[in-house]
């Protein structure tokens, strides 16, 4: 698993040229793709600035001295290259298994090229199995957790390793939402954009439109919108 990752981590850094702003995800496999950052700008001299999106990225970033600002001190973002958690046939995803998904999405959003990076196992028909994150204000959130309930969502709190309601690093908490199997993500989004107390949500519809993936039987494949 760890080895595909790496791959499309690899793969992924082939897009970054020298002189790009470039949007660093968080999780496991984007971590792969920073490390091969870390390694061109060392070994090779590329020249970038990177923004990040979250405090864990940006921990890796300066480790290994890729050069960072913050995204309101860049003018645009060219490329930003993050992983997710699933993805269905249209490409819409699910993200925020990191609890990173607002910053995500605002960087994402701000970026004039996105990419994805998964292995196989991210790749579904319909998104749903993975539950969907959503980052909530923490005041009033115990009234939005019940109306989730309600709704039949099928919420829980995402806790820190306290079991304390874990804290983003937006200063937000999340709930994740059981929901088995969307039917709409559209819908959904547009349900939860008009939900008072959500921050954003991890349904992440229509958003990239490259998706580097690897799998043991054939290798590393670029799937484009
Ligand atoms: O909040 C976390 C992010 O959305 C991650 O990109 C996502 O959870 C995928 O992470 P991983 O590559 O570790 O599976």
């Amino acid at each position: 698993m760890n080895n595909l990752k790496k791959q499309v981590g690899i793969k992924a850094a082939t897009f970054v040229k020298d002189g790009m702003v470039v949007g660093l995800g968080t999780g496991s496999t984007a971590a792969f793709f920073v490390a091969e950052l870390g390694r061109r700008v060392a070994e090779e001299q590329l020249k970038i600035t990177a923004v990040t999106t979250s405090s864990v990225t940006s921990a890796q970033a300066h480790e290994l001295g890729i050069p960072l600002k913050d995204i309101d001190e860049v003018p645009a973002i060219d490329l930003t290259v993050d992983g997710s958690d699933e993805i269905d046939l249209e490409l819409n995803g699910i993200k925020g298994g990191g609890a990173a998904l607002l910053m995500e999405k605002i960087v994402a959003t701000y970026s004039k090229d996105y990419i994805w990076i998964v292995d196989d196992s991210k790749m579904v028909e319909h998104l749903g199995a993975f539950p969907l994150p959503v980052e909530v204000v923490p005041f009033g959130c115990g009234q939005l957790f019940h109306l989730f309930d309600v709704l039949g969502f099928k919420p829980t709190f995402r806790l820190d390793d306290n079991e304390e309601n874990l804290i983003t690093d937006m200063g937000n908490h999340i709930i994740d939402l059981h929901l088995d199997k969307i039917e709409d993500p559209a819908a959904l989004a547009k349900l939860l954009d008009e939900t008072v107390g959500v921050v954003e949500h991890g349904l992440f519809n229509d958003m990239v439109k490259t998706v580097i993936v690897a799998s043991e039987t054939e290798g590393v494949k670029v799937i484009s919108k």
